[in-house]
């Protein structure tokens, strides 16, 4: 079963649109990252199949019941846990307050477990926490009575990188153990580390649907190479190969370049050229995804363990 799917779903604000003839199904079990520029309708979506608004047209259901029906969404959501972007809390309570009234609300089968993970002060009001100690209350908040979906908006966002790291971690235990995930994200070291498929979205349309190692495929691998000899570019004119770079340093040539196809070949025209180091690896993922951004787009690769762009 689809744990999440949308028929051409549609969300204007008056005039404005939000999302237009979305389509895509989050099946049972797998991280469905969600991905797109700012204001290109990540909320949006994510909103309207919580049930905060209603769709202008189009159907999407979660966990097999329909967004527009409020009673049976309300019995659904019972089993989906929902990591805002910007929590928001009652500011004057305390961290264990708010986990005790969640509780009573949904289910608390977790929250001792996942203090030991995320450990914000349980016993300060959150006015007074900082960004990441809210985000980790918020990320008990979600997990506490066990869902079945987990909904995530930007997720890893104020986490210092200790922390982003556990809770990556932390999804991919989780998927391990059946939980399915919409993970909307700019990040995308942390896309390529837990999502098993994305869907990337822009100017409110869903622009491309595929699971992460085909994208990654299809983009090819990069090829560094170092060598004793000067060489010129028709060396490494074959098929295959493209955006070829040669660099000379007086003591050696460094030679990069993207390819796709069998390693066969490749291997045959690298050991033509007797190198003195071959460096064959993944083709970074952004070039893949800045295809898709607008070109004023920037984007954080998440290598860094920095936070995204998110708060534009
Ligand atoms: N409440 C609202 N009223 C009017 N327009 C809105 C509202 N919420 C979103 N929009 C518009 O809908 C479009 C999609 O916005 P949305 O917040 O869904 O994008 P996003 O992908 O989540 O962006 P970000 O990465 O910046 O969070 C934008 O043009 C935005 O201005």
């Amino acid at each position: 079963m689809s744990v999440i799917r949308t028929d051409e779903l549609t969300k204007f604000y008056g005039d404005v649109r939000g999302i237009e003839g979305v389509s895509f199904a989050v099946e049972e079990g797998e991280v469905f990252g969600f991905l797109g520029p700012n204001g290109a309708g990540k909320t949006t979506t994510i909103r309207t199949l919580l049930g905060f608004q209603s769709p202008t047209s189009g159907s999407a259901t979660v966990l097999g019941e329909s967004v527009t029906d409020r009673t049976a969404l309300r019995e659904a959501r019972a089993n989906v846990g929902y990591l805002p972007s910007e929590p928001a809390f009652d500011e004057r309570a305390t961290g264990r307050r708010l986990l005790e009234y969640h509780g009573a609300l949904r289910g608390d089968e977790r929250s001792d477990d996942l203090l030991d993970v995320f450990d914000p002060p349980l016993d300060r009001a959150v006015e007074e926490y900082s960004r990441g100690n809210r985000q980790m209350l918020a990320i008990v908040v979600a997990f506490m009575h066990d869902p079945d979906l987990v909904i995530m908006d930007e997720p890893t966002s104020g986490l210092d990188p200790l922390k982003q790291a556990k809770l990556l971690d932390f999804i991919r235990a989780e998927r391990e153990s059946g939980t399915s995930f919409l993970f909307s994200s700019h990040v995308l070291g942390e896309v390529r580390k837990v999502c098993d498929r994305v869907g990337i979205i822009r100017d409110g349309h869903l622009v491309e649907q595929a699971d992460v190692a085909t994208l990654l495929d299809r983009n090819g691998k990069r090829v560094e190479l170092r060598l004793s000899d000067e060489i010129t570019p028709e060396a490494f004119q074959f098929d295959g190969a493209h955006g070829l770079d040669i660099a000379s340093s007086g003591e050696a040539t460094t030679v990069t370049f993207t390819y796709t196809g069998e390693y066969e070949p490749l291997l045959e025209h690298i050991l033509a050229h007797d190198p003195l180091d071959v460096n064959i690896g993944e083709a970074p993922l952004e070039d893949v995804f800045m295809r898709f951004y607008d070109t004023n787009a920037t984007l954080d690769t998440g290598e860094t363990g920095e936070e995204g762009t998110s708060d534009a």
